[in-house]
């Protein structure tokens, strides 16, 4: 069922039809439409250069799109900057290089550009401190809200970052490589934090190299290949061999006819 969109019953958070985007001679994303339904984890994998961070920036805005219409809970909606992602839609992105400013604190991170103020002008500092403890606290996590990120362990980075889409009671959380840059042992934590938003109804989209989260922690898999989508699979009884041989089967295919 490549390039085709899951039988369900409920309405998807979000549904793409036809997306592409080229840069000069290259279709990085070449017609490619998925649905992403409520409570959903979507695991996105593919070979490097198959397009699947392309694909991310047209979400999130930080890309203008060629072609190709979104509909979130049904309408449709443009994303035209990050901005309209978070705040019109409620989409929170968590990038692999993070997007954080390491001189700030955490709560200046979590609220940045999106900070409470009193009379619309002051900044309301003691109010974000508050919130951000809260959403720490609800994240099992030892790091305080006035501690400086540049001095937080990767994992941590991570926590702050995801932070933001509970903050701000994201509905779409988009993860790429969250599991990256951290260390192994903290791996696992970032894993069940996306089981935890997920079961708190939250969707999101994951893009991994390490198959093995992927294998963790997805509801389904989305296989891309030169731009497209190559197969939807069902994450059930799937081994990380299945998901390669998915991958890379046009590999295979030209070894075996050559
Ligand atoms: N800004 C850009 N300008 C020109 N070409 C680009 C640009 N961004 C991506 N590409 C090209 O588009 C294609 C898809 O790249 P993309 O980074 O989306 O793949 P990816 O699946 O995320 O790869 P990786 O796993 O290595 O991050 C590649 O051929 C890449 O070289």
């Amino acid at each position: 069922m490549s390039n085709d969109v899951a039988k369900h019953e409920k309405t998807p958070l979000l549904s793409i039809r036809g997306l592409t985007k080229s840069f000069g001679q290259i279709k990085a994303v070449d017609n490619v439409s998925l649905d992403v339904f409520p409570g959903e984890v979507v695991g996105l994998i593919g070979d490097n250069g198959a397009g699947k961070s392309t694909f991310l920036s047209l979400l999130s805005g930080y890309n203008k799109k060629d072609r190709g219409d979104f509909y979130y809970k049904g309408e449709k909606v443009s994303f035209s900057s990050p901005r309209t992602s978070r705040r019109n839609l409620k989409i929170e992105m968590v990038y692999q290089n993070l997007s954080l400013a390491p001189d700030l604190a955490v709560w200046q991170n979590a609220f940045l550009g999106e900070e409470v103020r009193r009379f619309g002008v002051f900044l309301n500092a003691p109010k974000m401190i508050e919130k951000t403890a809260r959403v720490l606290k609800t994240l099992n996590s030892k790091v305080r809200p006035t501690d400086q990120v540049g001095a937080l362990s990767g994992g941590e980075q991570q926590l702050v970052a995801i932070s933001r889409a509970l903050l701000f009671s994201r509905d779409l959380i988009i993860m790429d490589e969250p599991t990256a840059a951290i260390s192994v042992s903290k791996i696992a934590d970032v894993l069940k934090l996306i089981k935890d938003l997920k079961a708190d109804g939250k969707s999101i989209i994951l893009v991994s190299h390490r198959l093995e989260d992927i294998l963790t922690v997805a509801d389904r898999i989305v296989v891309f290949a030169h731009g497209k989508i190559r197969d939807i699979l069902v994450n059930q009884n799937l081994s990380i061999e299945d998901l390669v041989r998915v991958m890379f089967q046009d590999r295979s295919v030209k070894k075996g006819e050559s």
